[in-house]
């Protein structure tokens, strides 16, 4: 990417999209186009065709999207089937009409079959049932998937998927019932240790495992790969290390300084029991990630401080 080259961020407000502006700015990237939803309404297609006409990037990051943790996924079904599909169809097809050069489309974890064999390699895409939670965002994101590599098999769209893990970080959503599950245990083990609450309650059985990367990390790994990967089907992000749910809860109670107990509301859903990405197809790109959990966690509890902010 040429450092005048004019690169369209969309979702830059986001936890992911901030990152990547960050990171390209600090690369001396000067040519960035940002636009917020109030301004660009990415589900509407008048509006996005007459802005790609207008604008004509020569790069996409295409980070915005419906987003949010197991409940919110659950509860707002047709929404994150719908809203997904209208924002990545319209900037998808724009970017080819356009003659966009490269257009890099962010997918998800979750699109991998609920007990696929662990740790998860990409071509168990479309091997088995999806997990019923987050079902219709998980369709959203393959459908992104197949239409990058359609548009790339008919046009020659130079258009790669990137398929991250569990995501936490600066500017991350901290909203109570809708966020992930970091930044809800973040935000809660603080407002229990202010208000000297005895008790913390996580949701489900915390025998879940995840893994968790650093939004910075991801942004490291989007601007990598938009340089040096150019090909079809998709690519894993992540660190290749897990924990469960418990252990993190004892670790982001750890770092936020709280001296009560935990106990599980097992009447909240529990979502995939494991989803441990392989990252061999990554590392052998020539990356790997920086930031490990226990730093993770205290940089975004500084940030959630600094901004106490609820989305
Ligand atoms: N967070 C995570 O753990 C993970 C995230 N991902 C993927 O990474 C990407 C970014 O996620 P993340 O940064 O966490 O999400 P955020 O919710 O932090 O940000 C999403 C961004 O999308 C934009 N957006 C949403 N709807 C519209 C719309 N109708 N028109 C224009 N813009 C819109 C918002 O723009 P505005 O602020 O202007 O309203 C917002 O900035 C997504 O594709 C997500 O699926 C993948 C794996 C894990
Ligand atoms: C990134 C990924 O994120 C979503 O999938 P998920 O991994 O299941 O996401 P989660 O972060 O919300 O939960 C992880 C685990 O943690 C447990 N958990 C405990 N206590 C809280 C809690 O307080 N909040 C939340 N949200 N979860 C909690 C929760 O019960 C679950 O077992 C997808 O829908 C989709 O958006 C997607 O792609």
């Amino acid at each position: 990417m040429d450092k005048n080259a004019k690169i369209y961020i969309a979702g830059h407000r986001g936890m992911v999209g901030s990152a990547i502006h960050r990171k390209l700015n600090k690369e001396g990237f000067n040519n960035i186009v940002t636009r917020t939803s109030d301004t660009l309404d990415l589900r509407d297609q008048q509006q996005v065709a007459d802005f790609f006409e207008q604008v004509k990037p020569d790069y996409v990051f295409l980070a915005a999207a419906k987003v949010g943790g197991i409940v919110a996924n659950n509860t707002y079904r047709a929404e994150f089937l719908y809203e997904n599909l209208q924002i990545q169809n319209n900037v998808i097809h724009q970017s080819y009409l356009n003659g966009v050069t490269k257009l890099m489309f962010l997918g998800s974890s979750c699109i991998y079959p609920k007990l696929a064999p662990q740790p998860l390699k990409e071509d168990y895409l479309l091997t088995g049932p999806l997990e019923i939670t987050n079902e219709p965002y998980a369709i959203a994101k393959i459908a992104g998937i197949k239409m990058c590599d359609a548009y790339r098999s008919q046009y020659g769209c130079n258009f790669i998927s990137v398929m991250p893990t569990n995501l936490y970080g600066y500017n991350d959503n901290y909203h109570p019932e809708n966020s992930h599950v970091l930044p809800a245990l973040i935000r809660r083990f603080h407002e229990a240790k202010e208000q000297g609450a005895p008790t913390v309650t996580i949701w489900g059985t915390g025998s879940p495992k995840r893994e968790f990367l650093f939004a910075d990390d991801l942004a490291e790994a989007c601007f990598y790969l938009m340089q040096n990967y150019n090909e079809p089907g998709l690519v894993n992000i992540g660190t290749g290390e897990d924990l469960s749910i418990k252990d993190l809860a004892l670790l982001v109670k750890e770092v936020v300084g709280y001296q009560g107990t935990i106990d599980f509301d097992t009447s909240k859903p529990d979502g995939t029991p494991r989803k441990l990405m392989d990252v061999t197809k990554l590392h052998n790109q020539g990356w790997k990630h920086t930031i490990e959990l226990p730093e993770g966690i205290a940089l975004a509890y500084q940030d959630f401080l600094k901004k106490n902010l609820v989305k």
